[in-house]
């Protein structure tokens, strides 16, 4: 927690969901409108091909919908490539940018973050720019470097607290069931912070620090409630109400 910031739950279905999973979307908006809303923001990034169902479930909640990448340009010549614009009409207002499985998968430099960032803004959306070190990069003892290279490299020096949200996820914690110590947690998230104000200034203070690798109702106190986390990117419990519920719901005791 970062006094004066106010959390952030985002949950990342990843490659999950078909129409089936709506329930449980209305599940969570439900829980975030009936008080959860009092105490965190709510979000959930679910595949392109149900944003606007997605964002029709949950009008008039407190929960927003958002996407989980989108391409740099606009629009054009980019089969099978969706741009922020398009998933701002379907009605997203966030965008996950540089998902370490997007990285992997899809070869996505710093370089190519930064322009998915800039397009996010363009789109008048918030860009979630994730950034984490891989389980070798740990073991060699460079986490930190790597973290001040990906926010040299991804993160866009117009980014704000009002247009970007940096999410730390530790590559080897992501669907493991493994988690950073809580010191482990304090120390990447302290330095991120840092890096951000040597890059943006005063507005990194009030930037949201997000915490993403196999969080769930179990350790969310634990982890949120460490110093400079700001709230969760969560995975495989976003998509059951309960779990969900159940993450964001540690703000009401923290
Ligand atoms: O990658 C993540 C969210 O973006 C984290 O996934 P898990 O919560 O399934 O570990």
């Amino acid at each position: 927690m970062t006094p004066g910031i106010r959390p952030l739950v985002a949950g990342n279905w990843k490659m999950n969901g078909t129409s089936a999973s709506l329930g449980e979307l209305r599940g969570i908006a439900e829980g975030f409108a009936q008080g959860l809303g009092e105490v965190a923001d709510g979000l959930v990034c679910v595949p392109a091909t149900l944003l606007a169902r997605a964002a029709e479930v949950t009008t008039g909640t407190p929960l927003n919908v958002g996407g989980e990448d989108c391409h740099p340009k606009e629009s054009g010549a980019h089969t099978g490539d969706i741009s922020a614009e398009m998933l701002k009409d379907a009605g997203a207002t966030h965008v996950i940018v540089g998902h370490s499985e997007r990285r992997t998968d899809h070869g996505e430099s710093n370089a190519t973050v930064h322009a998915k960032a800039e397009a996010v803004w363009r789109a008048g959306l918030v860009a979630i720019i994730c950034i984490g070190e891989t389980q070798a990069q740990r073991e060699s003892g460079s986490t930190l470097d790597v973290l001040a290279q990906q926010i040299a490299g991804s993160v866009p020096a117009d980014a704000n607290a009002g247009n970007a949200v940096i999410a730390y996820e530790p590559v080897w914690a992501i669907g493991t069931g493994l988690t950073p110590t809580v010191d482990d947690v304090a120390q990447a998230h302290a330095y991120i912070r840092a890096r951000l104000g040597d890059k943006l200034g005063a507005v990194a203070g009030r930037m949201r620090i997000l915490y993403g690798g196999s969080v769930k109702p179990s350790n969310a106190v634990e982890l949120l409630s460490v110093e400079n986390v700001d709230g969760a990117l969560v995975g495989g419990a976003s998509l059951k109400a309960a779990d969900f519920l159940g993450i964001a719901r540690a703000y009401r005791s923290l």
